[in-house]
């Protein structure tokens, strides 16, 4: 059995999507799956556009097959060698004794790496601005180095305007049939998504994801090829801007992001009477978590989102309580930065969570603190209720500015 599309005439899709993997780098949950994608281009010559994970080699070597109609495959291009992609390099060198690799020395060195191959005359070395003539279509090589691996390249089709992008613009989530942006509600469906991916794969690596937007903006491009999620065929400009964004640490939205690390709830009542106090002022977008429910991948997609964040958190052996550390700790190891954040702290004896939590967010980049920072004994009381709509008049007057 076969499962493949058409993305022009000659380019196939013989990507899989998987919705069984629990965890993406067995590390992010992955509700709804992931799709390795892989392209065959068939024209003179045949080139396969990476190949995908071993979960799913079966069907990736069936949608090839299929594909090639008898044909063998001349050149497979190496993008990326992060094993969802790469796990297929040798099968596939074995079973098409003819096929060359495409790839630069980064990718030449890690093939060597992952497995026991002999590339003698069997690899095709590239450098940035490098094409590969396939007959109709010609391949130009553009380097995107620490999108999020060293290795990274991407490559452009002249003929289909197509950007073959790596990981770049990828997408959590099976695409439950579809292929096409078009076909899906994407930004109903798969934004949230998208932004969890990019912000935890890619997010560390703003400053190299522009640098690839900037060579991408000198190139025509009508369809982006990435090795998650759907093809996009149409609306570029809504996602590259959404890109711009992330890979900036621009908020997305204007609003109030309110994390919670509570053990027994009494920090979470004075975050509700925040929340509250935020809504009485007009505040549109508040959005609460609790840090100990939702997966740490979640809340780093919300604070690359909203313009303003509220640690809310109890004091722990001295420390900020594990899961507010975990996320502050995610936070400087992505790189997020721009932030406005106030900070409510929690403690029956010797509150320091407030102390120690500033002392992180002065790490980051340009994380102002928004005072006054409320400090709570145990329970809320009528006077940090005040200080907690003070706080929320900050929070609504700051959220105005630059309106
Ligand atoms: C294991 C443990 C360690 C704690 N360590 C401290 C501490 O070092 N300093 C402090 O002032 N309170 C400490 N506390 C108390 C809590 O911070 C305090 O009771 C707070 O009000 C809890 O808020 P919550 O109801 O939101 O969990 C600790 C509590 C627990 C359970």
């Amino acid at each position: 059995m076969q499962i493949t599309r058409k993305i022009s005439d000659d380019i196939v899709y013989v990507g899989v999507g998987d919705k069984r993997l629990a965890r993406f780098e067995n590390l992010f949950p992955l509700p709804s799956g992931v799709t390795y994608n892989s392209y065959l281009i068939l024209d003179d010559k045949v080139a396969l556009m990476d190949t995908a994970d071993s979960d799913v080699t079966d069907q990736f070597i069936d949608n090839i097959e299929t594909a090639l109609e008898g044909r063998t495959i001349d050149y497979l291009v190496v993008h990326h060698m992060e094993p969802d992609h790469g796990a297929n390099i040798k099968r596939l060198l074995d079973r098409y004794p003819q096929m060359k690799v495409v790839g630069n020395t980064k990718i030449e060195t890690m093939i060597h790496q992952f497995f026991d191959v002999d590339l003698t005359d069997r690899m095709v070395i590239v450098k940035e601005g490098d094409s590969l003539p396939l007959g109709k279509h010609e391949l130009t090589f553009v380097m995107a180095p620490m999108v999020h691996w060293p290795e990274v390249m991407v490559s452009y089709d002249k003929t289909t305007k197509t950007l073959f992008s790596a990981d770049a613009f990828g997408t959590f989530g099976d695409l439950d049939g579809a292929l096409f942006n078009d076909e899906v509600d994407f930004p109903e469906d798969y934004l949230d998504e998208a932004r969890r991916y990019y912000a935890n794969i890619v997010g560390k690596y703003g400053m190299q994801t522009q640098a690839l937007l900037k060579k991408a903006a000198g190139l025509e491009i009508e369809m982006i090829a990435p090795l998650h999620g759907p093809v996009w065929r149409s609306n570029l400009e809504y996602f590259i801007d959404k890109y711009q964004t992330w890979s900036s640490y621009e908020p997305e939205e204007k609003g109030v992001l309110i994390l919670v690390g509570s053990i027994y709830g009494h920090t979470h009542r004075a975050a509700d009477k925040l929340a509250a106090a935020l809504k009485e002022e007009g505040v549109s977008k508040v959005k609460m978590y609790d840090v100990s429910k939702t997966d740490v991948s979640y809340l780093i997609s919300e604070i690359f989102k909203y313009s303003h964040v509220v640690l809310a958190c109890a004091t722990y052996n001295n420390g900020i309580f594990p899961k507010m550390a975990d996320f502050i700790h995610d936070c400087q190891a992505l790189c997020v930065q721009n932030r406005q954040v106030a900070i409510v702290e929690n403690g029956s004896w010797a509150p320091a969570s407030g102390k120690l939590i500033r002392e992180e967010l002065a790490k980051m980049k340009k994380m102002e603190v928004l005072e006054p920072q409320v400090t709570i004994k145990s329970s809320l009381k009528k006077e940090q209720e005040e200080e907690l709509c003070q706080l929320a008049k900050v929070f609504a007057q700051s959220l105005k500015e630059g309106e």
